[in-house]
């Protein structure tokens, strides 16, 4: 009883779904853009597209505005409602316009600087930018610096395309910044400064890398700062160090501060809960079950693990031992190219075949993934992340499902996450072919590499757990019991113990305040875990932003650029 009812609130009110139209009765031939531009956008998104709110109100406003001096901009809507063209579509018109009267040289340098987390989103940006401007006559260029490409590459590639906007990563426009010569001259001229995911490079992981960028230019562009999502602390932040008649556009219902309201009208948002015993025959039969949905039509899954080891075990054990077709893996220890090649093909216009892509939050964000379900292991980390994950399927109107799939350790977490609500729980049978995917992984232990990546899927595992520990409110020994489920849930026999877990993830369970000590006996040696019973303050991404420089004023540059 108790706890049914402390589930309840996860469930929204809402039976059904509603289904309103992203859509205006505006088509992007009525307006008043460059000719070049148009046929651009009639070969992305075909003849006579209409433009979504998100584009009607931030397109038509910032067309209209004659004014050189515009005022920063805040743009909000839903995942998968066109926000990159919304964003892009004003700056490009604006070059094309300046290109017009003779003002757009290559000489003066880059116009218009876009800002994404990953490069995977930089290279997503960039491709929607070319094809913009596929019929610009070249005149008007774009260009990227993201990881993944050597820092030579970077410039040979920005000497070749002499870009006007240009897309970047925070980390590598740093790098860039700090050791090439004649960087920070390039960036002089910069008019729109966008950052895109905005809420997330204002977090602590990049906010001081966007501030040395912010730092480096000449002068005050204007800023533009789009998401699907923006918290009200960020969006207090943003609204103090912005300039005063900052504009904000947001098609997000003013009562959807619910997360399962901020999520794409048509994704269908379930909870599935496990035992961690079961974790692999329920992924299985989810896999088999969403590949497989609408009468056999195959469909395109996305996973997304906690962590890169925890994806790579799994990963290994279905598409190497089990043989399950289909299944991609895309995380940061993948080589470059790899990873490149991986987002793109799950992306929306390639081939469409059945598969599932195996992720880490790399591409939680922005990935215009084509893509029917989402599945996510374990809880967010707080309300935007589920709103970004999710928001991978039911873009533009398409039907998805959003699967949150937790074990009892987890659920407590989702009680911090004030306002997320789905729209029901399911339950998973497991599915009849799973006898034979564990026929298929029995012995894995036996296999050297498999027997490596289980130890370090144990030992992440914990070490995840173990940031959390302050939101789970459990004791360690709880979560070695969990992952040590985890890990059974593969077949591995009780008699064979468990992994040793490494010395300094050790010491960290030890360092506790209050230890018990519990003994337990593992393929190679004996090793003791230390379940501590006080909490630890997760404080990671709720580290305050204040106390950073940053939009204010601009104060010269900052000594370590040339
Ligand atoms: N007016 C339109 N008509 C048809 N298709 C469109 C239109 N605008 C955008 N699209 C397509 O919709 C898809 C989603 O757009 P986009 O990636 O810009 O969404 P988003 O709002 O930025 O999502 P997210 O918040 O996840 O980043 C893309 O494939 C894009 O080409």
């Amino acid at each position: 009883m108790l706890r049914l009812r402390s589930l309840s609130g996860w469930f929204g009110r809402t039976r059904g779904l509603r289904r309103l139209s992203i859509f205006t009765d505006v088509r992007f031939q009525d307006l008043a853009i460059d000719p070049r531009l148009l046929r651009g956008l009639e070969v992305a998104l075909g003849p006579g597209a209409r433009l979504t709110s998100v584009q009607q109100q931030a397109i038509l406003r910032q067309l209209e505005d004659p004014c050189q001096k515009r005022p920063d901009l805040l743009l909000q809507a839903h995942t998968g409602t066109g926000k990159t063209i919304a964003f892009l579509l004003p700056v490009l018109q604006r070059l094309l316009a300046l290109e017009a009267d003779g003002q757009v040289q290559a000489a003066k340098g880059v116009f218009a600087l876009v800002l994404a987390p990953t490069r995977e989103l930089v290279l997503q940006l960039a491709k929607v930018a070319s094809g913009l401007l596929l019929y610009s006559g070249g005149q008007v260029r774009s260009s990227f610096v993201a990881g993944g490409f050597s820092m030579q590459e970077d410039i040979e590639r920005l000497k070749a395309d002499a870009p006007h906007i240009l897309f970047a990563t925070p980390w590598r426009l740093v790098h860039h910044l700090q050791s090439t010569p004649h960087f920070v001259r390039a960036l002089g001229s910069i008019e729109v400064f966008l950052l895109d995911e905005a809420d997330r490079l204002l977090d602590p992981v990049f906010i001081h890398k966007v501030d040395y960028i912010f730092r480096c230019l000449s002068s005050r562009p204007q800023m533009v700062l789009c998401s699907a999502t923006f918290s009200e602390h960020i969006r207090k932040f943003a609204m103090r160090s912005l300039r005063a008649n900052l504009e904000v556009i947001s098609t997000v219902e003013a009562d959807a501060a619910k997360a399962h309201l901020e999520v794409a009208q048509p994704v269908d948002q379930v909870l599935v809960r496990y035992e961690p015993q079961k974790f692999l025959p329920v992924l299985h039969a989810l896999l088999v079950k969403e590949m497989l949905v609408n009468k056999g039509e195959p469909k395109r899954v996305l996973v997304i693990f906690p962590t890169v080891r925890w994806l790579q075990f799994f990963y290994v054990l279905l598409k190497h031992r089990a043989n399950m077709p289909g299944l991609l893996a895309l995380h940061r220890s993948l080589a470059d190219d790899r990873r490149r090649s991986r987002a793109f093909r799950f992306s929306r216009g390639a081939p469409a075949t059945m598969g599932a892509l195996f992720a880490t939050d790399v591409a939680a964000r922005g990935m215009d993934f084509d893509v029917h379900t989402v599945i996510q292991v374990g809880p967010p980390e707080d309300r935007e992340q589920y709103v970004h994950r999710a928001g991978r399927t039911g873009r533009l109107e398409s039907s998805g499902r959003s699967i949150l799939l937790l074990n009892p350790l987890e659920e407590r977490i989702l009680q911090e996450l004030n306002g997320l609500q789905l729209h029901r729980e399911e339950a998973v049978e497991e599915d009849e072919s799973f006898s034979s995917v564990e026929n298929n992984i029995h012995g894995w232990w036996e296999d050297a590499g498999l027997s490596a990546s289980g130890h370090l899927f144990f030992a992440s595992a914990i070490a995840y757990y173990l940031n959390e520990l302050g939101r789970l409110r459990v004791k360690a020994g709880e979560v070695v019991q969990t992952v040590s489920g985890l890990l059974q849930s593969t077949g591995l026999p009780k008699e064979f113990g468990l992994p040793a877990i490494p010395r300094g993830l050790a010491d960290r369970l030890r360092q506790k305040d209050e230890l018990v000590a519990v003994r337990t006996e593992t393929v190679r040696e004996r090793w003791d875990v230390l379940s501590a019973l006080t909490p630890h303050p997760s404080a990671r991404r709720r580290a305050a932003v204040g106390g950073i420089w940053w939009f204010g004023q601009c104060q010269g540059k900052p000594s370590a650029s040339l």
